[in-house]
């Protein structure tokens, strides 16, 4: 195990590493010397700086990636709250094996190993609106189910998750962590109807009541009101910062995984890319609050870590730049006058 405890969990993300200032300011110099216009090449450039600052090397690469896709199942869902049944989680992470889903594409063109992690799908998590969603067990097991997926010589990792109802899970956790009206993080989902998002907040405000005079931290708004494959985002996000290796994020769903985490310590997001911006209402307004801007704006909803694989394409892109153009110098072109 490698959060122990809650206490674990709750050391670890108080004692948040930084990136090397001198790998950072190295890789921006090269970036100075390139040939083309300072800043030319956009947010290319600072995402290969950011790399190189995450990586400690002033030439960062993607030799060995991982795409970490968690599954999980939500009590909640007996409220009507998802347009498709809680069997689809099982269903999909078969989809996953058999290599039939998006993310079987999408991570195989990205050049990502892709590792599915299916948690207790026959044990849903309890309806949190009557209940702490999971056990201190149950949750600190998810944190470090997700925590195993990262090995340290991962130069990149991705999030993602599958959970038939977990997009209420979500908006839960926002709300409790960031505040705002709790309509405010609500959205379709899979799809559902109008009536749909009126039920769906009107879970999330009964749910918000119900734990409304428990402890507000990290690890029990995870337990309260999370669910097993968003806690074990949770987990991953966190030792992944322990180890160094950067993460891109996907969607509404595995961004709020870091809302509770960010309200205990806002550094929590700073090794992490917003892969894309979810078509999920509650998103933009997410990423904004955790000081990100997503790489890709595609409309898409699908979660699955899809969004975070095509981002990926974009890293390479911004990797290859910074590695391979020569310099003004090496190709003895004039310098700006
Ligand atoms: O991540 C997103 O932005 C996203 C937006 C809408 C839906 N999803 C996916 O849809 C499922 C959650 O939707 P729902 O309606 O069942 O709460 C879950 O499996 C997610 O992966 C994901
Ligand atoms: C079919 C389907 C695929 C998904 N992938 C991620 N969430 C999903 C939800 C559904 C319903």
């Amino acid at each position: 195990m490698i959060f122990a405890s809650p206490e674990a969990f709750r050391a670890a993300l108080a004692d948040l590493p930084a990136p090397d200032a001198s790998a950072t300011s190295a890789a921006r110099a090269r970036q100075a010397q390139l040939t083309k216009p300072a800043g030319s090449l956009g947010r290319l450039e600072e995402v290969a700086v950011f790399l190189a600052g995450w990586q400690h090397r002033e030439r960062p690469r993607i030799d060995r990636a991982r795409a970490a896709i968690f599954a999980g199942n939500h009590g909640v869902t007996v409220h009507g709250v998802s347009a498709f049944p809680s069997s689809v989680t099982a269903q999909m992470v078969a989809n996953f094996e058999a290599g039939g889903a998006a993310i079987n594409a999408l991570s195989d063109v990205a050049g990502l190993e892709l590792e599915v992690v299916a948690l207790d799908l026959d044990t849903p998590t309890a309806d949190f609106t009557s209940a702490p969603a999971m056990t201190e067990a149950e949750c600190l097991a998810a944190l470090n189910a997700g925590a195993a997926t990262v090995a340290s010589d991962l130069d990149l990792l991705t999030v993602g998750e599958m959970g038939i109802g977990n997009s209420t899970a979500a908006a839960a956790l926002c709300a409790r962590s960031l505040g705002r009206n709790v309509a405010d993080w609500i959205g379709p989902g899979t799809g559902v109807d109008a009536e749909g998002i009126v039920r769906k907040a009107e879970v999330v405000r009964r749910a918000l009541g119900f734990h409304a005079d428990a402890p507000r931290d990290a690890f029990e708004t995870l337990r309260r009101v999370g669910g097993r494959e968003i806690a074990a985002i949770a987990g991953a996000v966190l030792r992944a910062r322990q180890l160094g290796v950067p993460v891109v994020l996907d969607g509404f769903i595995s961004t709020s995984a870091i809302a509770p985490l960010a309200a205990d310590n806002p550094a929590i997001a700073a090794h992490c890319i917003a892969g894309h911006c979810s078509a999920e209402p509650g998103h933009v307004l997410l990423l904004a609050r955790l000081g990100l801007d997503p790489l890709l704006s595609l409309g898409m909803r699908l979660g699955e870590g899809s969004g975070a694989a095509v981002a990926v394409g974009v890293i390479r892109s911004a990797l290859a730049a910074h590695d391979r153009m020569a310099t003004f110098a090496e190709a003895q072109v004039s310098a700006k006058l």
